[in-house]
């Protein structure tokens, strides 16, 4: 198991939003996070990221706490939950070399999706900066930096941000097969074909209100 959390409660001050969750993912698995506007699908996102601390409860990532700080889960999480930043002089092709070089040292020990990424067809415009890309092209990129990065868990907020039906079905078998190879997905979704494609098991946040 990579990721499991008991008892969380997720929310702000007094605004409990998800109240004692209890969730897994397992290396093989891809968990879609579903439910209306609000309901706090960003907000687990960034609790299971070690972003926002848990109101009460835990997230344990290979049996320890999520903690951004530390090396060994920066090694072994990715994730893609706010508006990527971008080197507005970089092409699209150099911020997947530069992603790469930057984690050449782990990458032979961790999984290797640059295979994975380069799937999200960023070849069309990879000699074009990031500032000249449409929002759909930009998303791509960033989907496919994520992958480039050696991880076993994927956290992704609304990965179907401004694709295409093409780009949904892509993405979705994208993140199949790499749960496949053995990492685990945990993504927030309001598209029932991407949760298809990536065959997900879904889970509504609605069900745990606060
Ligand atoms: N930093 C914050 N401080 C206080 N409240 C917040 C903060 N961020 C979000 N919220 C509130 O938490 C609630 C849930 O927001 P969240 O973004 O987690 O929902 P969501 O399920 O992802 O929604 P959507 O489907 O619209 O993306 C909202 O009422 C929002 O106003």
């Amino acid at each position: 198991m990579i990721l499991r959390t008991d008892g969380l409660d997720v929310g702000y001050r007094d605004h409990v939003l998800v109240r004692g969750l209890r969730l897994t993912a397992n290396a093989g698995e891809v968990l879609a996070v579903t439910g209306p506007n609000g309901t706090g699908k960003s907000s687990l996102l960034r609790c299971l990221a070690g972003l926002l601390r848990p109101l009460a409860g835990q997230v344990l990532v290979d049996g320890a706490p999520a903690d951004e700080r530390s090396p060994a889960f920066r090694r072994t999480v990715a994730g893609l939950l706010e508006t990527a930043a971008w080197y507005p002089n970089l092409t699209a092709a150099e911020h997947l070399e530069f992603v790469r070089y930057a984690n050449r040292p782990v990458a032979t020990d961790w999984f290797d999706g640059t295979a994975l990424a380069d799937r999200l067809e960023v070849t069309g415009f990879a000699s074009t900066l990031p500032g000249r890309l449409s929002s759909g092209q930009r998303q791509r990129l960033a989907l496919a930096l994520v992958l480039a990065r050696p991880s076993r868990l994927l956290l992704l907020d609304e990965p179907e941000r401004h694709l295409d039906a093409d780009g949904r079905t892509a993405v979705g078998a994208v993140l199949r097969d790499y749960a496949r190879r053995g990492g685990a997905v945990v993504m927030a979704s309001h598209d029932p074909a991407l949760v298809d494609a990536a065959q997900a098991r879904t889970l509504d946040v609605s069900d745990w209100r606060g």
